[in-house]
């Protein structure tokens, strides 16, 4: 047997990232840059006003005050965008607007609540020092500054300052081309009629939002059937485009595991007996001319997802070239369960908060790995190490999170909200954790 630990750092010695590619910038969002960017201008790229108020030379304003306001004639309107290139005379002022370039030899912007507004001739009441209000040209980026470096994912704020730059295009690590296939004769398209012994596939919608959460995108989403030429010539066809393949189902030990019995000995494909559970039965290579990295993951919606997390998700980052780790959050449990010894299990469960104000984590529905209602409802997989075999009651785990923090902790804030109001009318249950208990009273 391999431990998870090992079985990953296999899988990840075998994946190199995947082709660089210059897109525009719209199309780059979430990919990784693989070349340092300069600014090929200042940023600002003038100097402009910071507010809407009146261009001075700080010398005419001295003394301005409430009480001896200065009246100062008004040459006349730069609004934002405004290329004339103006001028400032002696004694004179400009009304200007935020974001507008400043005249030529004034040195302050006096903002419009300092003033009585006036568009011909303004009374200024205070007085500015030299620079205020005003944005430098270049005291956020200088032409040839480099903006971001290789090896930085573009995200909204990257987005923003190379637009700022005026950068059109640049060359990132490319998004992964994802194939996704189920197997199993079994198997029904969702919105298609199940006949007798028939279900539906939930493995190849539920691995293909996966994959499109993770940033990444499918280019086929499909079957293949319990018999050995048609996944040869499927596969083959699927390996001349995708840069990762993702199989589930056909990898145990039944008499129709045909995915196994044509993958054995292709490629680089080894199939392991992973200690973890759920997710026993692994399969990964590199297969075909181009060796595409190939996933099989074991049948069982459960193990399907508990697969991605662990395997594919740290394979996907490294095909993409963008940093990933695991980040688990530690919780109290409150009600305990067994454990298979040897095993690293993955419980789901689900967070809520204990009377201190920290993570308390239940069980989500049963262990069995064909149970999709408690994966449904579960905000994380607590993370069991192989050495125990029993999780008790006030022990702490560590829980890798399924949804984003921020919306388990709205959740939980709502939910104690609305315990709270009903506490108050009803009277509050002593000892009972805040926050949710869902499925508990
Ligand atoms: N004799 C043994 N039997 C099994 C063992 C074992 O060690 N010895 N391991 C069990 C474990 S653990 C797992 S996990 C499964 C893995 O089996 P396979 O990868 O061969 O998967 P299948 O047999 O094709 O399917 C398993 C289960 O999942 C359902 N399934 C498959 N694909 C989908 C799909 N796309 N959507 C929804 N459900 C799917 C399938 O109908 C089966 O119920 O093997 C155990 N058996
Ligand atoms: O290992 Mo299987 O993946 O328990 O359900």
């Amino acid at each position: 047997m391999t431990t998870v630990d090992e079985h990953l750092a296999a899988v990840l010695d075998q994946i190199t990232p995947v082709r660089e590619v210059t897109l525009p910038l719209a199309q780059a969002h979430g990919l990784v840059l693989t070349q340092d960017v300069t600014s090929p201008v200042d940023l600002p790229r003038f100097a402009n006003s910071a507010m809407d108020g009146y261009a001075v030379r700080a010398a005419d304003v001295a003394g301005a005050s409430p009480e001896s306001p200065k009246l100062v004639p008004v040459a006349g309107d730069i609004p934002a965008g405004d290329g004339e290139g103006h001028t400032l005379g002696e004694g004179m002022t400009w009304r200007i607007m935020t974001g507008a370039p400043m005249p030529e030899e004034a040195d302050a912007i006096v903002k419009v609540e300092d003033t009585d507004g006036h568009s011909h001739e303004v009374l200024i009441s205070a007085s500015v020092e030299p620079g205020t209000h005003v944005r430098r040209a270049g005291e956020d980026v200088r032409a040839g500054e480099r903006i971001l470096s290789a090896g930085s994912r573009i995200g909204p704020a990257q987005v923003a300052v190379l637009a700022s730059a005026g950068v059109a295009e640049v060359t990132v690590r490319d998004a992964v081309r994802v194939v996704v296939l189920s197997t199993g004769d079994e198997l029904v398209p969702v919105g298609e009629p199940v006949g007798p012994g028939q279900i539906h596939d939930s493995n190849g919608p539920m691995l293909a939002a996966l994959v499109r959460a993770a940033g990444h995108y499918t280019t086929h989403v499909g079957h293949l059937p319990d018999d050995e030429k048609s996944i040869k010539k499927e596969l083959d066809h699927h390996l001349t485009s995708a840069d990762l393949v993702i199989t589930s189902g056909g990898v145990s030990k039944g008499a129709y595991d045909a995915v196994k019995a044509v993958l054995t000995g292709a490629g680089s494909m080894e199939f392991t007996e992973v200690d973890m559970q759920p997710g026993k039965p692994q399969g990964f290579g590199l297969l075909g001319r181009r060796k595409v990295p190939v996933f099989t993951l074991p049948g069982n919606p459960v193990s399907v997802l508990v697969s991605f997390e662990v395997f594919v998700r740290p394979a996907l980052a490294r095909l993409s070239e963008q940093r990933y780790e695991q980040v688990t959050v530690p919780a109290v449990v409150l009600s305990g369960w067994t454990s298979p010894a040897g095993r690293q299990q993955y419980h789901r469960v689900r967070l809520l908060r204990d009377v201190s104000g920290a993570y308390a984590a239940e069980p989500a529905g049963g262990p069995g790995s064909h149970l999709v209602a408690g994966l449904a409802v579960a905000d994380g997989l607590a993370i069991v190490p192989a050495e125990e075999s029993e999780v008790l009651t006030g022990s702490q785990v560590q829980v890798l999170p399924l949804r984003p923090l921020w919306e388990i902790e709205a959740e939980l804030a709502q939910e104690s909200a609305t315990d709270q109001d009903g506490a108050e009318g009803a009277g509050s249950e002593a000892g009972r954790p805040r926050g949710r208990h869902r499925g508990a009273s």
